[in-house]
């Protein structure tokens, strides 16, 4: 599929897309991200999304997922806030599963399509791609992209996505009518209006559990921070996503780095965003790439 040209998102692209708060913020001023995630099956899902979002820096993140996975969550990061409330981006879906969605998990997602904020939808929140105009981003991998245009009739085998990413990538964007992030050794990031974006991955320790659900952590914590500039200008969530998994992929190459080179877990990424970003604040170029 011949879909235009490409191009690498670099270390400047996403330092344009980062700011450190001012004298004038406050905690609700900064944004407050919504998380529905995880499941009794995958709660570390949440916990890994939710604490990538606490990293990449958000004025608050909200956990009003399954109650059986609150616990865990706020176990882990104790700054989360386990109660309904004001939210300016929601992070929906990663750990959990479609085909297993209780009626009150089901209303609780469709409130928060209907708030109208930006939303990252990822994995077990992919069907819902279409229900609403709010700014969005779906985050899926082969598997996940083949099955989401197979629900739509659109044939497309996981051999296929993953022989063409691109060219799948761009048909979703166009066929969903949102921003899409395929994510693979090379992420590719793009939009109806025909922005599109790579993002190759610096190391490929990158490739283990979990490490998807840290990346919706830091696109959904990124999307609430610019939720203003995302009221005006809805295709801004194409490059928030792009800079998210920059930032990702240098996490993962910096906690490797920590390890001399060596496997990462997926909480080692989530734990070198910051280090990522404050680098990033200050224009200070990138070490070259092994
Ligand atoms: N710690 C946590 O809580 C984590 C939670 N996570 C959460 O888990 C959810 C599921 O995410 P996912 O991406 O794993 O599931 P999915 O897209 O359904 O693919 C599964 C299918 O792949 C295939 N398959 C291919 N090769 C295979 C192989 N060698 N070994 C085994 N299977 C293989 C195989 O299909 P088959 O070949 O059997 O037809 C299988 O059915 C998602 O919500 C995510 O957020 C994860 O992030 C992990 C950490
Ligand atoms: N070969 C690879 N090299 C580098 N990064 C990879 C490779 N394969 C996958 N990735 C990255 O690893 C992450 C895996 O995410 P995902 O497939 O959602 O896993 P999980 O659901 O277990 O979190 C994505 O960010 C993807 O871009």
């Amino acid at each position: 599929m011949a879909t235009g040209t490409w191009r690498e998102w670099t270390a400047d692209d996403a330092s344009e897309w980062l700011s450190a708060p001012s004298a004038d913020d406050d905690k609700y001023r900064r944004g407050v991200l919504g998380v529905i995630t995880g499941s009794p099956d995958f709660p570390g899902a949440a916990v890994l999304g939710v604490e990538a979002a606490h990293r990449t820096g958000v004025g608050m993140v909200r956990f009003t997922g399954p109650r059986a996975v609150r616990q865990a969550v706020l176990a882990a990061r104790p700054e989360t806030v386990g109660v309904p409330g004001r939210v300016q981006a929601w992070l929906l879906g990663s750990g959990m599963d479609t085909d297993h969605r209780s009626f009150l998990l089901a209303g609780d997602l469709q409130h928060a399509l209907a708030s109208g904020e930006p939303t990252v939808l990822d994995a077990g929140g992919l069907d819902l791609v279409g229900s609403h105009t709010a700014p969005t981003v779906i985050t899926p991998h082969a598997r996940e992209l083949a099955r989401l245009l197979n629900d739509r009739d659109i044939d497309a085998t996981v051999e296929e996505v993953e022989a063409d990413p691109a060219g799948w990538a761009a048909r979703a964007a166009e066929e969903l009518r949102v921003a899409v992030l395929l994510k693979g050794a090379v992420t590719h990031v793009c939009d109806p209006d025909g922005t599109r974006l790579t993002v190759t991955a610096s190391t490929h320790w990158l490739a283990s559990a979990g490490t998807g659900d840290v990346l919706g952590g830091i696109v959904g914590a990124l999307a609430a921070t610019h939720h203003e500039r995302l009221a005006t200008h809805a295709t801004a969530i194409t490059y928030l996503a792009a800079t998210a998994a920059f930032v990702h992929s240098e996490a993962a190459r910096r906690a490797s780095e920590a390890w001399e080179g060596g496997p990462v877990t997926a909480m080692d990424v989530a734990h070198a965003i910051p280090p990522v970003i404050g680098r990033l604040l200050r224009g200070e170029a990138r070490s070259p790439r092994p």
